[in-house]
């Protein structure tokens, strides 16, 4: 899973082509073509899916796929989210790995009001396949790659600590506060699904992921500045972090 729908359906292209799946040659067929909503794609035993921004459009989604893999009596799946973000003290087009997620309050949960009451669902990570990811990341890369939590937050502006939103009613030193706060608690990047995405599929019993590329050093601003070619060449990096992970699963199956 990721943001957005042109994202998703280069993964997709990326994966048939990395696995050497008959689709590599075909147009891919958008599964979801008629809801509009989000993009779906298949491509041998990878499904490639976009789930908007935030926590409501995600989980919304997210749902409707883990329902999607019990009906299809999908056995050990597992979900990565692929996206962008963020980073704290890392350079611009570093890879992160989630360890955990963060919320806005800075509790290791997503808080979520069910029937009039909040309950505080851990966002937790498998951290075996965290490890795993990240022990795949190459000596040869033109990136790093680190593995720290990351906090999902609720608003791309005042949510991050932004100075360069329509309201901010804080200053440059509560925000370099704040941001130094999340790094002492290990945080090394910020989004907008983490903690859901984690304390979600921790819920279901299904392994999951999260792997972001950074498209800016939190600590030295709040715009992305990268052109477009350079913002587009970094999306990739999740997939290439994602991909290896895949490719090796399916080959250690086929030892099997
Ligand atoms: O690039 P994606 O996967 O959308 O992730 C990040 O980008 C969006 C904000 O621009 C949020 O969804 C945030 O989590
Ligand atoms: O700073 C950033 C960059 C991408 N996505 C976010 O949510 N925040």
């Amino acid at each position: 899973m990721g943001g957005t729908k042109y994202r998703m359906r280069d993964f997709a292209q990326y994966i048939a082509e990395l696995l050497d799946l008959p689709e590599k040659n075909k147009k891919l067929v958008n599964l979801t073509k008629h809801s509009q909503r989000y993009a779906m794609y298949k491509v041998g035993p990878v499904l490639s899916v976009s789930h908007g921004i935030g926590v409501p459009s995600m989980t919304t989604v997210l749902q409707e796929v883990i329902k999607l893999l019990a009906y299809a009596k999908v056995k050990d799946p597992i979900i990565f989210r692929i996206g962008t973000s963020g980073g704290l003290d890392i350079p611009p087009g570093s890879v992160v790995v989630s360890s955990f997620g963060l919320n806005g309050n800075l509790g290791k949960t997503y808080d979520i009001p069910v029937l009039g009451k909040t309950r505080q669902l851990p966002s937790i990570l498998d951290s075996r396949v965290c490890q795993e990811v990240h022990s795949l990341s190459a000596d040869n890369d033109d990136f790093n790659t680190y593995i720290g939590g990351t906090m999902g937050a609720d608003d791309f502006y005042i949510g991050q600590g932004r100075l360069d939103g329509p309201f901010c009613d804080y200053t440059q030193a509560d925000k370099m506060a704040f941001l130094n706060t999340l790094k002492d608690l290990g945080v090394r990047n910020i989004e907008m699904e983490a903690n859901a995405f984690a304390a979600y599929t921790r819920a279901a019993g299904i392994r999951a992921g999260i792997i972001c590329v950074t498209f800016l050093n939190r600590l030295l601003g709040d715009q992305v500045t990268p052109n477009k070619t350079t913002l587009n060449e970094w999306q990739k990096r999740p997939m290439i972090v994602a991909g290896r992970y895949i490719a090796k699963y399916f080959e250690d199956i086929k030892i099997e």
